[in-house]
């Protein structure tokens, strides 16, 4: 039950920007909860290979269309202010 599920977890509605990274990571469907949009982020950077081999904190996504998104050539996921500033510029609560 859709409905259900936006009252109960917090749904969010990507725009179409970020909703083409998640999907080139494997999401299905158009609404996620916060948690899914950071897993299937998670594994855009694995499957694309943006994060460093040696130092795996590290994320290089200058060129990438996550790094468009981000505003930033790189970011370490020690500090995840940039992602969130980003996710409130491409997230729309899915409740409404
Ligand atoms: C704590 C968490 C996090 C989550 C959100 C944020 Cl804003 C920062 C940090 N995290 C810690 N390392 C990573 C990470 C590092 C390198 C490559 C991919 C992911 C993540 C990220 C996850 C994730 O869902 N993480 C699950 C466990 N990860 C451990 C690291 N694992 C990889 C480490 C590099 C070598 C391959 C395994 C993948 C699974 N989702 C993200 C999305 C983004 Cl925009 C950025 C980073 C992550």
């Amino acid at each position: 039950m859709p409905g259900q599920r936006a009252f109960s977890q917090g749904t969010v509605r990507p725009k179409l920007p970020l909703l083409k990274i998640l999907q080139a990571a494997g999401a299905q469907g158009e609404t996620f909860t916060l948690k899914e949009v950071m897993h299937h982020l998670g594994q855009y950077i694995m499957v694309k290979q943006l994060y460093d081999k040696r130092q795996q904190h590290m994320v290089y996504c200058g060129g990438d269309q996550l790094g468009e998104l981000l505003g930033l050539e790189s970011f370490s996921v020690k500090d995840p202010s940039p992602v969130y500033e980003m996710l409130k510029r491409n997230l729309t609560s899915a409740a409404m």
